[in-house]
């Protein structure tokens, strides 16, 4: 894979135009994603899966306040529309840089870092400086790009690991990529689906597909037998429809595997917990209570509403790991432009093939 950097231009297809299946469906979720416009505050909270998603803002919350410290420099991959800038404003992160593939999302996260959204109403900008690049983390080398960033203290993957399991090169090129530009001591934190729920419920279903009003998965006749050997990890491709959010190829993530490849990479893990067992344990510290009831993450009192059924039974299908980096942290401080909020223009985003 060569490494070039451009302000914009093709990002997909390899050198000679013929794009590999992974890539192919790798676009395919970048432009799933493009596509999302950005909601109103109001249209957030119409949503059918509100309270689920706020479940999902408060997991992050507590990932990243457990384990950022103020001054942080963070990398973001994945990052999706900016969603969780706020979180890391609260956290008083020195240095941020989000990664991610789909550039319509990228644009949004400019915009929602520069103030010019609705999620931003009332809100000075970010205190911290950021960059903002779009690329396929889990193909392109990013060293060569972050390399006046490097090392950061927290790497964190939202929502979005699984979508490098569709092969055991895009798997290693996640691992090398989080591994090489973590401090030793430093935290890969993130949240993925749970293969063993996955597994589980695909098992107790009539056919090959299971879920419920808010979410589906749907897996193809060639795993008719449901059986996941663990010899073949990658590429377990479903389809996944979470109402109001996601439609798009998922891969399944064996934890065993991932936790076996990523200590290949100097990665020891530190946490894994189903997001029910993460409610219930983070729900019983009094600072995470108050957080979740501030966000409303499991409903509302003054009106009665809670998470329903359906989405408490969709947070089941998701985990939150932790991983650190291993070796004796050096502390070593970053040349990185550190400093208050400072504008990102259209022609500040680096596009990397
Ligand atoms: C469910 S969204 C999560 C976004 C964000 N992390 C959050 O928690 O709000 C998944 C994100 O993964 C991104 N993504 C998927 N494959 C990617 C890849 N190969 N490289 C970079 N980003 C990718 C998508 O574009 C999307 O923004």
């Amino acid at each position: 894979m060569s490494f070039s950097m451009h302000k914009r231009g093709r990002r997909d297809g390899d050198q000679d135009g013929v794009e590999g299946e992974p890539r192919k469906l790798a676009r395919k979720v970048a432009e799933h994603y493009s596509a999302r416009t950005n909601q109103t505050r109001e249209e957030r909270e119409a949503s059918p899966i509100i309270y689920l998603k706020k479940l999902n803002n408060w997991i992050k919350s507590v990932l990243i306040q457990r384990y950022t410290k103020p001054g942080d420099a963070v990398l973001d991959l994945a990052c999706g529309k900016g969603g969780d800038l706020i979180k890391w404003d609260k956290a008083s992160i020195g240095y941020y840089v989000g990664i991610d593939i789909a550039d319509g999302s990228i644009e949004d996260a400019r915009n929602r870092y520069n103030g010019e959204t609705d999620h931003a109403r009332g809100r000075r900008g970010h205190k911290f400086r950021a960059r903002l690049l779009c690329a396929d983390c889990f193909e392109v080398d990013l060293g060569p790009a972050l390399k006046d960033d490097a090392p950061f203290d927290v790497c964190s993957c939202q929502f979005a690991l699984h979508y490098s399991w569709s092969t055991e090169e895009r798997a290693r090129r996640a691992l090398h990529n989080v591994s090489s530009l973590l401090q030793p001591g430093g935290y890969f934190i993130g949240t993925m689906p749970d293969a063993n729920v996955i597994v589980r419920k695909l098992r107790h279903a009539e056919g090959l597909q299971f879920g419920n009003s808010v979410y589906e998965i749907r897996f193809d006749d060639h795993f008719r037998d449901k059986r996941f050997p663990s010899s073949q990890p990658f590429g377990i491709q479903y389809e996944f429809h979470l109402q109001d959010a996601v439609d798009c190829p998922e891969w399944l993530v064996a934890f065993p595997n991932f936790q076996a490849l990523a200590e290949e990479y100097g990665l020891e893990l530190v946490l894994k917990k189903n997001f029910h067992d993460f409610v219930h344990e983070y729900s019983q510290v009094p600072d995470f209570a108050d957080l979740m009831r501030k966000q409303g993450a499991l409903g509302d009192p003054s009106t009665g509403a809670t998470i329903s059924d359906e989405e408490w039974d969709a947070a089941y299908i998701y985990l939150a790991f932790v991983f650190q980096k291993s070796g004796k942290s050096t502390n070593r401080r970053k040349n990185v432009p550190r400093g208050t909020h400072q504008t990102i223009l259209p022609e500040d985003i680096g596009f990397l093939q």
